[in-house]
């Protein structure tokens, strides 16, 4: 994919005209992604109009998470912290990170895994699904990094490219709204794309508002990742405690305004993605991505999707229409669409309950 010359503002998908504020950028660089048609085949053929399309439809394409607002000043702190204290590699061509011992990423890769027990993600390499996927948090190289295009720690740098090529974004049902299918075959395991936005505090969601419901968690006053921070061997002694602070707080991925792909992403009671959070080009809450990867082979055409999360569907979603189970049950029985039986269904279907999933992602 071509880059945007940094000297260029980001395209916007549609020809909707919003007030654009400053977009700060959190580094390495801020890029503009592919603009996505949207296909709307709806029976009332005057809504398949763009014209007649909702507000939600419309964002501008981003390829990093930016700032946003109402951020707290320990994580903005900690955010330009982290652009000046980078975490990227230079082994040159021809070197694979991980084969290197005194590559900066591998090195952070490496302790995520002996410290917090989560193995790298390495490229075309299939990730090693957990319960608890959320939380597994690991580093990767990033595009800034000057390693060879095929370095083993390069495990993202598919997610972000030829989203023409790999999704469709289609709404058939107005309730449901866009979703996203996949054109092409995914294996188990395969990072599968980002979930990009502004970077925001809580009270950027207001309540009942579009961006509440649009909006995932990043930061979740993550324990583990404190704790693992507080020892880290690759991180500066002052580093330490501004970083530690900011992963204390609750922060939000908001893809209303700036977002990608990810955003039309829809709910099912039996997923084929989970999210995952890895840092690329550092480890402050600006150097944080949250992934999709596959937890099974998807095959083309398949509509991608994720679990909510339980207080998401019961506040948000009357009527669950994911094609994987409430669609399939409610041909059969019309009695299956209900938020207890949804309840039912999830109970039934261990191999997908997990415990992180108690919890919402969003807010
Ligand atoms: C994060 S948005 C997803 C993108 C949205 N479909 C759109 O067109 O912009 C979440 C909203 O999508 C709809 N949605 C997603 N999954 C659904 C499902 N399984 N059943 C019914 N509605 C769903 C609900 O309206 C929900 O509030």
């Amino acid at each position: 994919m071509k880059l945007r010359p940094r000297n260029q503002p980001p395209r916007v998908s549609r020809a909707k005209t919003m007030k654009q504020k400053a977009i700060v950028p959190i580094k390495p660089t801020i890029v503009a992604g592919k603009t996505l048609p949207l296909f709307s085949r709806l029976k009332d053929f005057g809504k398949n109009l763009v014209s007649n399309f909702p507000g939600t439809a419309f964002f501008t394409s981003i390829l990093v998470n930016i700032l946003g607002d109402y951020l707290s000043k320990a994580v903005t702190d900690a955010i330009n912290l982290g652009n000046q204290n980078p975490i990227c590699c230079s082994c040159g061509p021809g070197v694979s990170c991980m084969e290197n011992p005194n590559c900066a990423c591998a090195i952070a890769s490496k302790q995520f895994q002996k410290e917090l027990n989560v193995p790298p993600v390495l490229r075309k390499k299939a990730v090693k699904l957990d319960e608890n996927q959320y939380w597994r948090i690991q580093f990767c190289c990033g595009p800034k990094c000057q390693c060879s295009d095929d370095c083993s720690l390069k495990g993202l740098d598919e997610i972000d490219k030829d989203h023409d090529q790999k999704f469709e974004i289609y709404r058939e049902e107005e309730r449901m709204g866009f979703c996203v299918s996949t054109k092409k075959y995914i294996a188990k395991g395969t990072p599968v794309m980002s979930f990009n936005g502004e970077i925001v505090g809580k009270r950027a969601l207001k309540k009942g508002s579009d961006a509440e419901q649009y909006s995932l968690r990043l930061i979740d006053q993550d324990q583990a990742l404190i704790k693992f921070l507080k020892n880290a061997k690759f991180l500066a002694k002052d580093l330490v405690r501004p970083f530690a602070t900011a992963f204390d707080r609750v922060v939000f991925i908001n893809p209303l305004k700036y977002g990608n792909v990810g955003r039309f992403l829809s709910h099912s009671c039996r997923p084929n993605l989970e999210m995952m959070r890895i840092f690329q080009g550092g480890v402050s809450p600006g150097h944080m991505r949250i992934v999709f990867i596959a937890n099974r082979n998807i095959k083309a055409g398949e509509n991608l999707c994720f679990d909510y999360g339980e207080s998401y569907v019961e506040n948000h979603i009357e009527n669950c229409m994911c094609p994987e189970v409430c669609m399939k049950k409610n041909n059969k029985e019309s009695k299956m669409n209900t938020v207890g039986a949804q309840r039912a269904v999830r109970n039934q279907t261990q191999e997908t309950s997990m415990m992180g999933r108690l919890r919402s992602f969003f807010r």
